[in-house]
């Protein structure tokens, strides 16, 4: 069954077409990435989705349903977001950082349920932060906020999960796991990712975004090849599998001149 759908989705912003006729799907269980260069509409493509932004024309599918008409409680029911820049203007705790994911699920007024703390407890303990939960959010480094984050969404236990460069901040050992944890979920998840060799290991699917339209998708091994790489970002690097892991080992040549 097909979770996400995106049907010729076109976005304008500033008088520029920023998003051009893109059509994607996101599968139940499917891992999709997004790629491209800066501005080539990833961002404004998940703003979309996660209802920031109104497309100018096209439609979005939820389980074949059109986003438009959910309230934005039941989309926030299904739909998780880990977006790019996590200030907060109130200070709030780890722990009720996370509880906030549990919102969508609970009625107006309702008190928080026992349930609730405990779904919210196991999200902060699968990011590895169970010893921060008393911790101020504001006080916490950028990768450790980027993990509550993730909780936040995963408290939500949404059925797909939209991710903005979810691994900025974190060291590699931290950007492995938060892709592990995504990928362990068994949910559709779109994630616009700048690290190709990531991309490669945790994606099932990728969409290959330049100057807002889709030039390429498909599954990684099959699209991502130098001659690719060079297309859409300009630079030379070989590709090969590295035998110890069976993952596509991306080496990148210096731009001319600047080594
Ligand atoms: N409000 C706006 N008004 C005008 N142009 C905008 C607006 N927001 C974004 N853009 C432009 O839209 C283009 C796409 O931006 P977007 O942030 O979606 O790209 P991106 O692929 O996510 O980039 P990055 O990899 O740098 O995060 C950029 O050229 C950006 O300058």
């Amino acid at each position: 069954m097909v979770n996400l759908a995106l049907k010729n989705i076109s976005v304008e912003l500033g008088r520029q077409q920023v998003v051009k006729d893109v059509s994607l799907e996101v599968k139940q269980g499917n891992f999709v990435g997004l790629i491209g260069p800066n501005g080539s509409g990833k961002s404004t493509l998940l703003r979309t989705i996660y209802r920031v932004i109104k497309p100018g024309s096209g439609a979005i599918l939820l389980d074949g349903r059109s986003l438009q008409s959910f309230s934005l409680t039941e989309s926030a029911k299904k739909l998780g977001v880990v977006g790019q820049f996590n200030q907060v203007n109130f200070d709030f705790s780890v722990f009720e950082m996370v509880m906030m994911g549990r919102t969508p699920h609970k009625g107006m007024l309702e008190a928080d349920r026992q349930e609730d703390y405990a779904i919210a407890l196991a999200a902060i303990k699968t990011v590895g932060m169970e010893s921060y939960a008393h911790r101020s959010f504001s006080t916490l480094s950028g990768g450790e906020k980027q993990r509550i984050i993730l909780a936040r969404a995963l408290a939500q236990q949404p059925q797909v999960l939209l991710l903005d460069e979810p691994t900025n901040h974190l060291d590699i050992k931290y950007q492995l796991e938060l892709l592990a944890i995504v990928k362990a979920l068994g949910i559709g998840v779109l994630a616009a990712l700048h690290d190709l060799s990531l991309a490669a290991m945790y994606c099932d699917q990728l969409y290959v975004l330049k100057g807002g339209a889709v030039m390429t998708s498909g599954k990684p091994r099959q699209i991502l090849t130098p001659g690719l790489v060079r297309e859409v970002y300009e630079i030379d690097c070989d590709i090969k599998e590295n035998p110890a892991t069976g993952c596509l080992a991306i080496t990148y040549y210096p731009v001319c001149g600047q080594v």
